[in-house]
């Protein structure tokens, strides 16, 4: 088993690490829109929210040497299932023709106040 740390992801708020790889497996833990040096949630919508999700998502896909095509299942938390539509928009951009299982539900209280937080599971053959 292997922790992995993606210095451009924002610091874990935990005790965690951004992914452990597991085999073939690779688990990512959750990702919330936290700007990756000041740690402040970037934007004030879903739209703004989600692309920074996605853009710490992909910092952690990077440090293990992960492609967007390794995803295979998402679990995506929305605080408020009324921007399903503007999430789905952004991560549809950001996964382009590539389509992984996921789960999408509503929640409350996500870390920082957040709109949306978001994990992965990635498999390399
Ligand atoms: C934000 C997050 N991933 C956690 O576990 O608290």
């Amino acid at each position: 088993m292997e922790f992995i740390h993606a210095s451009k992801a924002c610091a874990s708020v935990g005790p965690y690490s951004h992914a452990v790889k597991a085999g073939n497996t690779y688990y990512l833990s959750g990702q919330v829109p936290f700007h990756p040096v000041s740690g402040v949630v970037v934007g004030a919508n879903m739209a703004e929210q989600a692309a920074q999700t996605l853009t710490n998502l992909k910092a952690v896909l990077d440090e293990a040497g992960l492609k967007i095509t390794d995803l295979v299942k998402t679990t995506v938390f929305l605080a408020n299932w009324g921007d399903f539509e503007a999430f789905n928009e952004v991560y549809g951009n950001f996964l382009g023709d590539h389509r992984p299982a996921r789960v999408c539900v509503e929640t409350s209280n996500l870390a920082g106040g957040c709109l949306i937080e978001m994990d992965a599971i990635c498999f390399v053959e």
